[in-house]
């Protein structure tokens, strides 16, 4: 075995060297102990479990619920009061914010963690098989006027931004040979449209819809026929309010931030007590939220963890607003643009811009070439991970072993790439290549097994924990204590330490992790992170069909 091996540091694969001196003395006397500590902190655990569970059930409680009638009473003020959610928490719409486009929901009340704000079905559940992987495009639109429902999801689209009435006023005042008051409406309303007619094929695909609207005899609500133009801002509907699963009418009153202190949830949909089938999505406050602050979501859907740089691009091409870049003011808040310490690169504002560097400039930010390489090997992990799903025959297995440990070893490198280049530990883009490298362990120790001697999955957890320890720190000092993504990582933490505690107690006191010297704090740390996991998990239940059996009850 030679240094430049790329498997040295999974060992020779001789399973002799697993009777190396280090681990045996430790293991032979420490797994005991560390085995009776585990045991010792799971039985204080079932003990607190009642306590704990009454804690955190005041937090799910009804109190943060609404009732049929206060929710009656809010619908109506909604832009669609004839098609109420299935759910609609302590939250109301407010049709005069300041930051954020207009209409955006705002708190009724204080919320805490988790708090089940909207519940709601898709009026366009899912898109075409052509749209697949593509900007939403015409085929969407063709994909929506085919649906039974076409007549009601075209007049529901009416209420959607950019609204008709809005649109139809600003053409009105444009073709009366003035202008548009605001300069909002000219760059994401007249020019979005104009860009997109540019094209031939568009516009010639704009007049078959239009034909074909009309032979299904799908019009605008006061009975006129569907125009181009009329085509063309349903499309722009779509694109700023469309999401991944599909179209919702009230969670398209959720605006962007940067910070969002919401989550959009789109849940199995089955009910594991009942056989009824749902199709929902649910939004839950991810920290505490204060009354009449404003809930958000964040955009951009997957990725999630991408730079400013390229999230100020993305949204600017598909919604036409600006998050602003170093220098830029932004009016609404009468301030400069905000700097998260997840975004800055060598404690600097990065540089952005919100035209596609990547096409224009010789020389992009580092974060670009960084997330061209995170492309690249989360989609070789997702081949892998449905090879191993199909699975694949004992004969495959060690070549797709070494496909998965190659890879391991290069989303290694790019973490020690990232942090020289970022010099920020906590830049959002480390957090993403750890969270890969964790997967990519993951899916070597669930399904090489008979491959990895002991001593190669133990170097392979040292490097798990190498990377989830300092992925926890970054992700609770950027999205709070509270959220779902923190619980997976403790989940994950605590996974790594009870599987060194049994297996290479020794190993794992000389990582020398902050209060993880001794057995005793290891074990301490292990029990703590899931506790801490499962307090996280019971923030967000799974309760949606209670919540929605509870309203229809109050409502009979
Ligand atoms: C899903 S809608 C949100 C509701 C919208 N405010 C409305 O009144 O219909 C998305 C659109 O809202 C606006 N928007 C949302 N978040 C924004 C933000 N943080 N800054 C500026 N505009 C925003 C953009 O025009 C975007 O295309």
């Amino acid at each position: 075995m030679t240094s430049d091996d790329p498997f040295a540091c999974f060992g020779n694969g001789d399973d002799s060297d697993d009777t190396d001196d280090d681990m045996v003395h430790t293991t032979s006397d420490g797994r005991a102990f560390a085995r009776q500590l585990v045991e010792k902190t799971n039985s204080i655990m079932r003990m607190d479990k009642s306590v704990e569970g009454q804690r955190l059930k005041a937090c799910t409680d009804v109190t943060f619920q609404s009732s049929y009638q206060d929710q009656q009473e809010r619908v109506l003020h909604l832009p669609w009061p004839n098609r109420p959610p299935l759910y609609l928490g302590p939250i109301h719409l407010n049709k005069s914010l300041t930051e954020g486009g207009g209409r955006g929901y705002v708190a009724s009340q204080d919320l805490p963690p988790g708090t089940c704000v909207l519940i709601e079905e898709p009026l366009v559940d899912g898109w075409s098989e052509e749209q697949m992987g593509r900007r939403l495009g015409l085929e969407s639109i063709k994909h929506m006027l085919h649906v039974e429902n076409a007549k009601t999801v075209v007049e529901c689209l009416r209420e959607l931004h950019p609204r008709k009435e809005k649109v139809d006023e600003v053409f009105r005042q444009i073709e009366n040979g003035g202008q548009s008051s605001d300069p909002l409406d000219v760059i994401q309303i007249v020019e979005m449209m104009s860009s997109l007619e540019k094209d031939v094929s568009f516009r010639s695909e704009l007049q078959s819809l239009v034909a074909y609207a009309e032979e299904r005899k799908i019009c605008n609500p006061d009975g006129s026929s569907l125009s181009s133009r009329d085509i063309n801002r349903m499309l722009l509907a779509l694109r700023y309010n469309g999401f991944e699963s599909g179209l919702y009418l009230h969670f398209s009153m959720f605006n962007h931030h940067e910070d969002p202190n919401c989550i959009k949830f789109r849940p199995s949909n089955e009910s594991p007590q009942s056989t009824q089938h749902y199709n929902y999505s649910e939004a839950r406050t991810t920290r505490f939220v204060k009354k009449g602050e404003p809930l958000t979501l964040h955009y951009l859907e997957n990725p999630r963890e991408v730079s400013h740089a390229t999230r100020r691009r993305v949204l600017w091409d598909q919604h036409r607003f600006d998050i602003g870049g170093e220098d830029m003011f932004l009016p609404y808040l009468n301030s400069p643009r905000k700097i998260y310490e997840s975004e800055l690169v060598g404690g600097k504002f990065p540089p952005s811009s919100r035209d596609d560097s990547t096409k224009n400039d010789d020389d992009p930010p580092t974060t670009v070439n960084i997330e061209k390489s995170l492309d690249d090997l989360e989609d070789m992990l997702l081949e892998l991970q449905a090879a191993f799903k199909s699975k694949i025959g004992n004969d495959d297995i060690s070549s797709y072993f070494e496909r998965a440990a190659a890879l391991e070893l290069t989303v290694g490198e790019l973490i020690t790439a990232s942090q020289s280049a970022l010099n920020n530990n906590h830049h959002i883009l480390l957090s993403r290549c750890k969270r890969l490298h964790l997967d990519v362990v993951e899916l070597l120790l669930s399904n090489c097994s008979q491959i990895l001697t002991n001593k190669q999955s133990i170097e392979l957890m040292v490097r798990f924990l190498q990377s989830v320890q300092p992925l926890l720190e970054s992700q609770r000092r950027r999205c709070g204590n509270d959220h779902p993504d923190v619980a997976r990582t403790y989940h994950d933490f605590s996974m790594g330490i009870q599987s060194m505690l049994s297996h290479a107690p020794k190993r794992l006191m000389a990582l020398n992790f902050d209060g993880m010297v001794t057995l005793e704090q290891c074990s301490k740390m292990e029990h703590f992170c899931r506790s801490e996991k499962e307090r996280i998990e019971r923030l967000y239940p799974k309760d949606v069909p209670d919540i929605i059996a509870r309203v229809s009850k109050e409502s009979v």
